[in-house]
C-alpha cells in the first residue's frame, strides 16, 4: 500500500519514485550544498524566529521520525525574514539522525555530512487554510534545518531524549507542553536558502528550504537514544529500530543556492 514507504531495502528511498513519481522531479531535496559555488545575496534579510509564545502540544512517533506537534491556530510561533515574503506558522519539528558515526544528516556540506539533522516545520498561513494545502503549494512551507554533531552533552536536548522511552514504538504519542524550539538553535542564524521539496513521501515540491550554516552539538549518549525508537509497533512481532531515516542528495537541477552573510 501507498502509505508503506520506508528507509528499508524494499521501501526505502531508491523506490519511493515508484509510489511518489515526483521524487525525480526538478526541486527535490535534500541537496548537497557547496559553499564556494552558493551566491551571496546582500538583499536577504536576518532570520526572524518568534518563538516566545509558541506551545507545544505533543511528541509522538510516526514510524519515520520522533515529532513535536505545535498548536499552529494563530500567529503565535512564526518564522519571517531572510527568504520570506510573510511569516510562515511553526507546525511541527522531528529529526533525521543514522546508526552511529557521523552519517544521519539529510542535507550535506562540500560532501561532508552530520550525525542527524533537525527540522523546524513552518506552513504559510497568510496564503493558505491549512498546512496540508500549504504543503502542496511551491511556497507553502518553509522548514528551517538545523545540523547536530556529536561532541559535548545539549544542555536542553535532554527535555526531548528523556521522554523518548514514552514513545518507543510507532503510534505511540505523550504530552510535551511549552517547549519553546529556540533553545536548540545555534548562536549564529547565517544560513543557506534554496527551493525544494518535503524530503520525505509524498515529497511535495513546497518547500523554502532554510539550512543553517552552524550545527548545534549534542552528546553521542542523547543521540543514541534516538536510535532506541522503534519503526514498528508495539503489537508487531519483527522490531525494527528506527535510524538511518535520511534521504541522500539529489540532483540540484536547474536551482541556485544563495548565501546569507
Ligand atoms: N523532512 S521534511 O522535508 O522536513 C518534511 C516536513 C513535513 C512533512 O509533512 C509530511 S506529510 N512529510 C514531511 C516531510
Ligand atoms: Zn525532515
Amino acid at each position: 500500500p501507498i502509505n508503506s514507504w520506508g528507509y528499508g531495502k524494499e521501501n526505502g528511498p531508491s523506490v519511493w519514485h515508484k509510489d511518489f513519481p515526483v521524487a525525480q522531479g526538478n526541486r527535490q531535496s535534500p541537496i548537497e550544498i557547496i559553499p564556494k559555488q552558493a551566491s551571496y545575496d546582500p538583499s536577504l534579510q536576518a532570520i526572524l524566529l518568534n518563538y516566545d509564545h509558541c506551545s507545544s502540544i505533543n511528541i509522538s512517533n510516526n514510524g519515520h521520525s520522533v515529532v513535536v506537534d505545535f498548536d499552529d491556530s494563530d500567529d503565535r510561533s512564526v518564522i519571517q525574514g531572510g527568504p520570506l515574503d510573510n511569516p510562515y506558522r511553526l507546525k511541527q519539528f522531528h529529526f533525521h539522525w543514522g546508526g552511529k558515526g557521523c552519517h544521519g544528516s539529510e542535507h550535506t556540506v562540500a560532501g561532508r555530512s552530520y550525525a542527524s539533522e533537525l527540522h523546524l516545520v513552518h506552513w504559510n498561513a497568510v496564503k493558505y487554510q491549512t498546512f496540508g494545502e500549504a504543503a502542496a503549494a511551491p511556497d507553502g512551507l518553509t522548514v528551517l534545518a538545523i545540523f547536530l554533531e556529536t561532541g559535548d552533552e545539549h544542555r536542553w536536548l535532554h527535555r526531548i531524549t528523556d521522554t523518548l522511552y514514552m514513545v518507543k514504538f510507532k503510534g505511540s504519542a505523550t504530552d510535551f507542553k511549552s517547549f519553546n524550539p529556540k533553545c536548540l538553535l545555534p548562536s549564529t542564524l547565517q544560513y543557506w536558502t534554496y527551493l525544494g521539496s518535503l524530503t520525505t513521501p509524498p515529497l511535495h515540491e513546497s518547500v523554502i528550504w532554510i539550512v543553517l550554516k552552524e550545527p548545534i552539538t549534542v552528546s553521542e549518549r542523547q543521540l543514541g537514544k534516538f536510535r532506541m525508537l522503534l519503526a514498528t509497533g508495539e503489537e508487531e512481532d519483527q522490531r525494527m529500530h528506527m535510524e538511518n531515516n535520511y534521504r541522500t542528495p539529489q540532483p540540484l537541477k536547474d536551482r541556485e543556492v544563495r548565501s546569507s552573510n
